[in-house]
């Protein structure tokens, strides 16, 4: 008998679900994108019923997949999700207004009011500063601007929590993703009544915690029906899509660490400690591994940038994009390229900052700007780097996954800029394959992740720094850190001129 388990990544463009054996390997997959809409400048929203749609359809494609053994089953199904999306949900538990996503940056004036309330307690409590991709700020936002919806909200949940709900009818939001809400008293692991009470939100908003591992239900008879897939099949909770990536990557004990280039960046450390301090210059979560942390610092448009270069060169496949991106020099023949297309999140926090190539010259060719904007998102991944080498943290390598990953030039470009060996997973699965592993260790498949990761989790080849251009790079790097102070009073200067653009 042929046995599986089903890992769900609900992401921020498309919805991926994977079919993964016993032994790590991925039987089938699917996907389904959804849209993304952008009503006013720095807005972000979501439909939910289009992600529990697309996550419907594309579980049908999975178990119609040609080539599954005779008599296979599904042990579990578990979830990543993309995280800090405000679902709010009414009496019915259904929506009241399309899902404000991650990457909306609306919310400046709640995280004011937030520290302002708040005061340092904000830091003690949640371990994390009031940023406008948290959901708490997204939360005030709306009881400010629009107090009927509010009025009418009973309970919020997070994007994967909302797909679950409508999968099992089970009410449930994990620790990794809570962590993320700004409402969570991360090391005590429960959510934080004084954060609630000084902002006078009702403890009743918030739906019940569990574990990533913990059961939350089994899928309801009729979407088994629906989707082709058992009855009674049971779902584990699941993890933020950064707690999860870090699981499907094995960054599992002190000392790993990630990078990860999504629509957004991670540069990522495992905390096995609760009390390690970094003053709140990077994020503090709880691991989808329980009773762990891991924190990060997030470059709000990575992959973002490159999608955003693909399409004004034309929308030429990515291996056409970068061809001879990797025989140009470290530094792209002067130029630099800062990723700050949708504001910036570690080192800045700021909203409002813009990208920009810095030393354009009449020579540069495509191959120039292609690396500029590998290097540029880079440069920003290592902001994050360099936090915690000031804190005095010991990185000594890097387990790189998603886009970044997926060009051997750009893997090369992390070795030399980071100054450390950078390892690239074989037959990368990115979150997916994190949330399939909570099912795999919720179902009883393995003790815990550590032995589910030796199992599933296969690291491919090793990229280390060369001398010459990690030398470039450390010149360079003190070059890029002036960007952002050097357009900073530009980028503000030409707000008011963004205002009408359409978004893409
Ligand atoms: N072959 C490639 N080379 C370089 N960048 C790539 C390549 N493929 C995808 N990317 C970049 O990586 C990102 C892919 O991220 P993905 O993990 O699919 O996104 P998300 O989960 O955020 O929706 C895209 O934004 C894209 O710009
Ligand atoms: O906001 C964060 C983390 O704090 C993002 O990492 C989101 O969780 C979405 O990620 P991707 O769509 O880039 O995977």
């Amino acid at each position: 008998m042929s046995e599986f388990v089903i890992g769900i990544d609900l992401g921020t463009s498309a919805v991926k679900v994977l079919l993964v054996g016993r032994d790590g390997r991925i039987a089938a997959e699917a996907s389904r994108e959804y849209p993304l809409s952008s009503p006013r400048p720095g807005w972000s929203e979501q439909r939910p019923e289009d992600w529990v749609e697309a996550t419907l359809a594309a579980l049908g494609e999975l178990s119609a997949a040609p080539g599954l053994p005779q008599g296979w089953t599904v042990e579990g199904m578990s979830f990543s999700g993309q995280m800090h999306g405000l679902v709010l949900l009414g009496d019915d538990l259904k929506p009241l207004r399309p899902a404000i996503l991650w990457n909306d940056t609306r919310t400046t004036a709640q995280c004011r009011e937030i520290e302002r309330i708040l005061g340092t307690r904000l830091h003690d409590i949640t371990r994390n500063p009031a940023l406008e991709g948290f959901t708490l700020p997204k939360l005030l936002w709306v009881r400010e601007q629009e107090p009927e919806t509010f009025a009418q909200a009973r309970v919020f949940v997070l994007p994967k929590d909302y797909v679950r709900l409508r999968l099992t009818g089970e009410l449930h939001m994990d620790l990794s993703d809570a962590a993320g809400t700004l409402l969570l008293d991360v090391p005590n692991r429960r959510w934080s009544s004084e954060v609630l009470q000084a902002l006078d939100l009702g403890a009743e908003l918030c739906p019940p915690l569990v574990e990533s591992t913990g059961q939350t239900g089994t899928l309801l008879p009729e979407l088994a029906e629906r989707t082709g897939l058992s009855g009674q099949l049971r779902v584990y909770a699941g993890g933020a899509d950064n707690a999860c990536g870090a699981i499907g990557a094995g960054i599992l004990q002190e000392g790993e660490a990630l990078c990860s280039i999504g629509t957004s960046g991670v540069l990522l450390s495992y905390e096995g400690e609760q009390d390690r301090d970094y003053g709140g210059r990077v994020h503090f979560f709880n691991h989808g591994a329980p009773g762990a942390f891991y924190s990060m610092g997030v470059t709000l448009g990575a992959g973002y940038s490159m999608s955003w270069f693909k399409r004004v060169m034309g929308g030429a496949d990515y291996s056409e994009l970068l061809d001879g991106a990797g025989d140009v020099p470290p530094g792209s023949g002067g130029l630099l390229f800062a990723p700050y297309l949708a504001g910036e999140r570690t080192p800045y926090a700021d909203a409002d900052i813009r990208g920009s190539f810095i030393g354009l010259d009449g020579s540069h060719r495509r191959e120039h700007l292609a690396r500029a904007v590998m290097e540029g998102i880079t440069f920003s991944l290592n902001d994050t780097l360099t936090i915690y080498r000031e804190a005095g943290r010991d990185i000594r390598s890097i387990v790189s996954i998603g886009g970044g990953a997926k060009n051997p030039d750009w893997l090369q470009i992390q070795a030399d800029l980071f100054g450390l060996p950078v390892t690239a997973l074989e037959n990368e699965q990115g979150p997916g394959l994190g949330a399939a592993m909570l099912a795999a260790a919720g179902s009883g498949w393995f003790p815990d992740l550590a032995s589910c990761a030796a199992a599933f989790v296969r690291r491919g080849r090793t990229y280390e720094p060369r001398p010459e251009a990690a030398a470039s790079y450390r010149e360079l790097y003190p070059l890029y850190r002036q960007v952002y102070e050097a357009t900073r009073s530009l980028s503000a200067g030409l707000g008011r001129f963004r205002a009408g653009l359409a978004q893409g």
